[in-house]
């Protein structure tokens, strides 16, 4: 689904460079559920900026869905964007003065679906996350968890191939991360490929394998399974 070869990505500031992605090599197949994890300002926003089309590497290739993301022009590339990849933000990102459904349904408004196919399938995925008695209500009358299942009622409405999520719970308490966790790994179940970049690990280790970056290098890849089996020996 995702491959990734030698990729570099640096900064530039003022007369300043700084390299951030040094030759990153991964590949991600279909239906897997990934974390991303390292310290701060290892380049994990920046990777996930570059699966997500929102940026591009200096170097090195990206293939998704077997397509070679490079040099598309910003119509084709939106394009694709919108096909291939659902976004979950930290800050939820949903518009204040929308209600719930308003906010799920507004992507499929840019597709050119009808009003009322638009509000069915809006219902169907707030039904999905288990909003559908929220659906009216604006988002700052939600609570942290639910503006959260908004967020990915409105990812998933698009039927994306691939969620990306740039520290999913970061803004919810712990037990309110497990319950968005718990959905997280239910839509992958499904068999969606999802990948989510976190520096919490007990958030990592509810995906299916862990990813670890250190100074723009990838310094381990892991199945979690394999991980939690060693943590027993
Ligand atoms: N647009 C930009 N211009 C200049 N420098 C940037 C830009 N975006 C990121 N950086 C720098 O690149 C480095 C990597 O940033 P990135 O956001 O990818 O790290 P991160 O691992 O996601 O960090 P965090 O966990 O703090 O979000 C940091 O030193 C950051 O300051």
């Amino acid at each position: 689904m995702i491959e990734i070869k030698d990729l570099h990505k640096s900064y530039k500031t003022g007369s300043n460079s700084l390299h951030v992605l040094k030759g990153i090599n991964f590949s991600v197949a279909e239906g897997e559920l990934v974390s991303i994890m390292g310290s701060s300002g290892s380049g994990k926003s920046t990777l996930l900026n570059i699966l997500g089309m929102l940026d591009e590497a200096d170097s090195g290739t990206y293939t998704l869905d077997g397509v070679p993301i490079k040099n598309l022009n910003e119509k084709i590339a939106a394009r694709y964007r919108n096909k291939f990849l659902g976004f979950i933000f930290q800050s939820f990102n949903l518009i204040s003065y929308k209600s719930a459904v308003d906010n799920v349904a507004l992507p499929l408004y840019y597709q050119g679906l009808k009003r009322k196919e638009r509000m069915d399938r809006a219902m169907a995925y707030l039904e999905k996350v288990g909003l559908t008695d929220w659906a009216q209500h604006l988002p700052n009358e939600l609570s942290g968890g639910q503006k959260q299942r908004v967020a990915i009622a409105r990812a998933l409405a698009s039927d994306p191939k691939v969620l990306l999520a740039d520290e999913p719970t970061g803004a919810l308490d712990t037990k309110t991360s497990y319950e968005v966790m718990d959905l997280i790994q239910k839509i992958n179940e499904e068999g969606r490929t999802i990948l989510i970049v976190t520096h919490e690990h007990d958030i990592a280790e509810m995906t299916k394998r862990i990813v670890n970056l250190k100074d723009g290098v990838i310094i381990d890849d892991n199945k979690v399974d394999q991980i939690k089996a060693l943590q027993y020996v």
